[in-house]
């Protein structure tokens, strides 16, 4: 393959990501050619509008309302789907572009985690590259990192934030000390939330994101289905504070790592160490802490979504396509990915458990003696101050497995010294 002299870009989707991307293109044309020998310049558009005033001038560049007309023009090197779905129009615009020839870079984390193996195939029978930097953790360069900087690394863990949104409103509700429901409509009306919010609070944004680097980390064919989730909806001001009480802060964490039992993917709501570099991510922020066996911990902290942060993501996959840069989608070629067997038991690990617990002779004893005929050892206990009969109740466990800890719940729920359901959430070590 030759490097080439000259790229041309088709983009389909002018929102948050697309209007960057033409801004980028327009402002360091430049810069880009310098950096790659290359012009790069957009030949055209397409998007659901075609008379929105986006605050970017088009007029030099084709229409076409139709995104697999403009996946499939004579005049584009390159397609760059930015409308986001995991099928309709960015899944059948992506097949197109890539059997007419095109390259592809897209942001579409949603696509990729349910069609990510099949387009990788497809791109790679046809000869062509497909990219998608820009679709796990916005600006920060994770993707690169993963299958370059660290190729020469046997992965053993990939932690990180991967939602913006979670982590504005968990670090808001402590910093605030208001309840989940108020910072959700306060992060609706900053318009930080997907059209379904589900996507973000409950976890499955981050979870195709997990998915994609699990990936790349370690061969596997993408398994999203495989990915142990749960969302922020559940989680109290209580549960905040006293979390923060003991050390920690809760996060809507994804750890993907391989084991022994096969692959564990989770994107659930963990206390983590709050002195550690999760435990003080604030705001809308993304961290991800990417393990290799000889480099040791990476950490990649940045902004995880927002027109600039997301188009350098995507300019930095189209700035490779421009200097023959030709890597496969996951790292390794598609058809060598395996299936990833999904692990049947998530790694043994600290719990925090919540209760609340009649305040009279006896109550505790019967709480530790659940507890001991689970197997589940306490590390540390806290009973907190109350007006009335009921004394909240903290207890950090030993490492335990999660199967002693939802006998230990099951246990808990049958006796008659607890009001309510116990809260119980994984420590994570890091
Ligand atoms: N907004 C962000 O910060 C980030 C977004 N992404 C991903 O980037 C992609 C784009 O996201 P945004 O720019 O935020 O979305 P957006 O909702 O702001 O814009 C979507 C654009 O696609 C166009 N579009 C949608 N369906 C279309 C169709 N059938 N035909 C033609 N045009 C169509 C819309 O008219 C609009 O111009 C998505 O896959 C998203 O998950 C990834 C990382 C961060
Ligand atoms: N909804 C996402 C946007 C980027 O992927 C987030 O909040 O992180």
């Amino acid at each position: 393959m030759t490097t080439p002299t000259h790229l041309r870009l088709g983009v389909a989707g002018l929102g948050t990501v697309g209007v960057g991307v033409v801004k980028i293109i327009r402002k360091q044309a430049a810069l880009l050619e310098a950096r790659t020998g290359c012009k790069i310049s957009i030949t055209a558009v397409s998007a659901r509008s075609k008379t929105k005033d986006r605050g970017v001038n088009l007029t030099d560049y084709a229409w076409e309302d139709d995104p697999v007309k403009l996946a499939t023009r004579d005049d584009v090197d390159v397609y760059v789907e930015l409308m986001g779905g995991s099928d309709g129009p960015a899944k059948a615009s992506t097949e197109a572009a890539l059997a007419a020839g095109k390259d592809v870079v897209t942001a579409n984390k949603a696509l990729l985690a349910h069609h990510g193996q099949a387009l990788a195939e497809q791109a790679e029978a046809d000869g062509r590259v497909l990219r998608f930097e820009a679709a796990v953790a916005g600006g920060i360069p994770v993707v690169k990192a993963l299958t370059e900087g660290l190729a020469g690394n046997e992965i053993t863990r990939i932690m990180g934030v991967m939602n913006g949104t979670c982590n504005y409103i968990l670090t808001r509700m402590q910093s605030a000390g208001l309840p989940y429901d108020t910072v959700f409509e306060e992060a609706n009306q900053l318009g930080y939330l997907e059209a379904d919010p589900n996507l973000d609070v409950g976890g499955i944004d981050a979870g195709h994101k997990l998915a994609l680097l699990a990936s790349i980390g370690f061969g596997t064919k993408v398994s999203f289905d495989a990915v142990e989730l749960e969302g922020i909806g559940q989680i109290s001001i209580e549960d905040i504070h006293q979390a923060a009480d003991m050390g920690y802060k809760i996060k809507l964490l994804g750890v993907a790592q391989m084991t022994g039992r096969g692959l564990e993917q989770r994107m659930t709501p963990c206390l983590v160490p709050e002195t550690s570099p999760l435990g003080q991510l604030d705001g809308g922020t993304n961290m991800v802490v990417l393990e290799g066996d000889q480099v040791g911990q990476v950490v990649l902290r940045g902004a995880g979504a927002g027109e600039g942060p997301t188009a350098s993501a995507v300019l930095s996959d189209i700035i490779d396509i421009a200097r023959g840069t030709r890597i496969s989608t996951f790292g390794q070629p598609a058809q060598s990915l395996v299936d990833a067997k999904p692990a049947q038991a998530v790694t043994p690990a600290p719990y925090y458990l919540r209760l609340t617990l009649q305040d009279k002779p006896g109550a505790l004893a019967k709480v530790a003696a659940v507890l001991g005929e689970a197997g589940v050892s306490i590390d540390r206990m806290r009973q907190y101050g109350h007006d009335d009969t009921d004394a909240p109740v903290l207890i950090v466990t030993h490492k335990t497995t999660r199967a002693a800890l939802d006998q230990a719940r099951a246990g808990l729920a049958k006796i008659d010294v607890i009001s309510g359901d116990p809260v119980a959430l994984r420590i994570e070590e890091i």
